[in-house]
């Protein structure tokens, strides 16, 4: 798999009307366009009804919110990776904070990923979890604290020792793996801390989801890259 290059945004649409449908594909196409001009690597995490429509029409980088631990067959209602795959996503968030795993899970899920060339980003929400998603290799381990999750208090500049921390365990077991911060971050300023700690990235949403000027918001975001 090639790696993805560094330092990189993914913006998670969750599940906001302002990142739903039409204005999905709208909010993509803002991502490709920061992008390009910035020179920095984005990416998002759209619901699963857009990721087909946003692969159509966009060359950014997709990720799946999640998948599920199941083999085809008789499931209703899951997400299936080899139907992702075909409808066109680059990468996997696992275990967020808001659809967590059990651990044989995510090995699961990120063995499944790594055999079909899709990147995994695990994520976790302390120093001793990020430990623990570390022994199993994925591509990235995104730490998100999650009392401060949606908060707008941004994780690198209120809990930078749990960004530091996260950064030094994972090192430890796999200098390989890269780390992200994510919860409450929305500025320059956060994502400028995010890296002096030694994060190769952030993972945030409702900082330029609900942004008045998304545009602006990103624009603002990688200013001090
Ligand atoms: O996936 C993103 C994280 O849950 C952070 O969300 P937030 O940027 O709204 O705090």
């Amino acid at each position: 798999m090639s790696k993805v290059k560094t330092p990189i945004v993914i913006l998670n649409f969750k599940t906001y009307l302002e990142s739903s449908g039409e204005k999905a594909l709208e909010l993509a196409k803002t991502l490709e366009s920061v992008s390009y001009e910035s020179g920095i690597t984005m990416a998002v995490a759209p619901q699963t009804a857009d990721i087909f429509r946003i692969n159509d029409e966009t060359n950014i980088p997709i990720l799946a919110q999640h998948i599920d631990p199941i083999s085809p067959g008789g499931h209703t209602g899951s997400n299936l990776l080899e139907c992702l795959v075909e409808a066109g996503i680059n990468g996997t968030l696992i275990n967020h904070s808001e659809i967590q795993m059990k651990l044989a899970d995510i090995d699961k899920i990120i063995k499944g990923s790594k055999s079909r060339d899709i990147f995994s980003v695990v994520c976790t929400n302390n120093i001793e979890s990020s430990r623990a998603a570390a022994t199993l290799n994925p591509e990235f381990v995104a730490v998100e604290p999650p009392e401060l999750i949606g908060s707008g208090v941004p994780v690198s500049q209120a809990e930078p020792e749990v960004v530091e921390g996260t950064v030094n365990e994972v090192k430890r077991i796999n200098k390989n793996i890269d780390v992200l911060c994510g919860a409450g971050i929305s500025t320059g300023d956060d994502m400028e801390a995010a890296i002096e700690l030694g994060a190769s990235g952030v993972l945030l949403a409702s900082g330029i989801v609900l942004a008045k000027d998304p545009k602006e918001a990103l624009l603002d975001l990688v200013s001090k890259v």
